[in-house]
């Protein structure tokens, strides 16, 4: 097995409306694979198919190797979700909070305190859930959904509400708990500036449909972007590139700037350059952010509600 979760051509009606249309998606053991779109294009309604919450009319979802409408308890056994709400337990203290789940899932009590290691919590434990920031309840909902060692953790947009202080540390854990807990993560979120921080793989759900997946290096490798060259003669270099098909501007600093490139583009427009006889002094190929890329992606489109 080399993937943690894998979907094949998923369709998915609430109803006569449909959300999820032919779904394929495949999740990487070991990563922090991000679930990206826009508001209402289906994104929870595929976390509560992968977590057997909800079925799909047709098409495959396996988790962990195995299939989610027949070995639902045994996938849910191996998965860690943040759906235990510390908010609500306001009195219990975050180690009393942990030992309930502690007991359901007929653990050793020392798992609470591995779990509070995990997420920064150690020395918090006696404290009352009241007295924590928003930052530390969101780790103590993920501590509780790393009790018993989960292969698979799945989190509906875990950075939500939380300052970038939280965010942060948040942040730091996600990209750390493959490497420290042996699991994979599949996350949601609408927080682009975080997933390009913390995730190794991504995908873009479109109109119930996967748009795009890929890791993070590929995507960055991909991506084009605005090649800003400095030369020794701006203007020969325009002609020089004219003449290879390219059309140029001049930003303030004088560089010549050439719109849609790709690193591989470059390398060319570099040794052709070079070729002809004109000397570079720099070249940087500025890319889009992945909020710009996913807005050109997502075809800049609002709710699909
Ligand atoms: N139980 C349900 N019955 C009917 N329609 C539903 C149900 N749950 C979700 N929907 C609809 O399905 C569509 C997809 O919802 P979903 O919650 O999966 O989107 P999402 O991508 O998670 O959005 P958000 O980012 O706002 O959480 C929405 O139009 C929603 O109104």
């Amino acid at each position: 097995m080399t993937d943690a979760i894998a979907l094949d051509a998923v369709d998915k009606y609430y109803g006569q409306r449909q959300i999820l249309r032919d779904l394929t998606l495949r999740v990487p053991l070991g990563s922090v694979f991000a679930f990206l779109g826009n508001n209402g294009h289906g994104k929870s309604t595929t976390i509560r198919l992968i977590t057997g919450l909800t079925r799909a009319q047709c098409g495959s979802i396996r988790v962990l190797g195995h299939d989610i409408t027949r070995e639902r308890r045994r996938i849910l056994a191996q998965t860690g979700c943040l759906i235990e709400a510390p908010s609500s337990y306001p009195n219990l203290t975050g180690a009393e909070f942990l030992s309930i789940g502690v007991s359901l899932k007929k653990l050793a009590r020392t798992e609470i305190h591995r779990v509070l290691e995990l997420v920064d919590l150690r020395g918090d434990g006696r404290q009352r859930i009241q007295h924590y920031s928003l930052g530390m309840k969101q780790r103590l909902a993920l501590a509780h959904a790393l009790l018993g060692s989960p292969r698979l953790l799945v989190l509906d947009e875990p950075t939500n509400g939380l300052d970038p202080h939280g965010t942060q540390q948040m942040r730091r854990l996600l990209s750390g708990l493959p490497a420290m807990a042996n699991c994979t993560i599949f996350f949601s979120s609408h927080n682009l500036d975080e997933v390009e921080k913390t995730a190794s793989h991504l995908a873009v759900l479109h109109d119930g449909a996967v748009r795009i997946q890929t890791s993070v290096p590929d995507w960055q490798k991909s991506l084009a972007g605005v090649l800003a060259l400095d030369l020794c003669d701006a203007g020969k270099g325009a002609l020089a590139l004219q003449s290879m098909g390219y059309a140029t501007t001049t930003d303030e600093s004088g560089h010549l700037l050439v719109a849609d490139v790709d690193r591989q583009q470059a390398g060319v427009l570099h040794a052709r350059l070079m070729a002809s006889g004109l000397t570079l002094y720099q070249s940087t190929l500025r890319k889009p952010s992945l909020e710009q890329w996913f807005l050109q992606t997502s075809g800049h489109h609002g709710s699909a509600t």
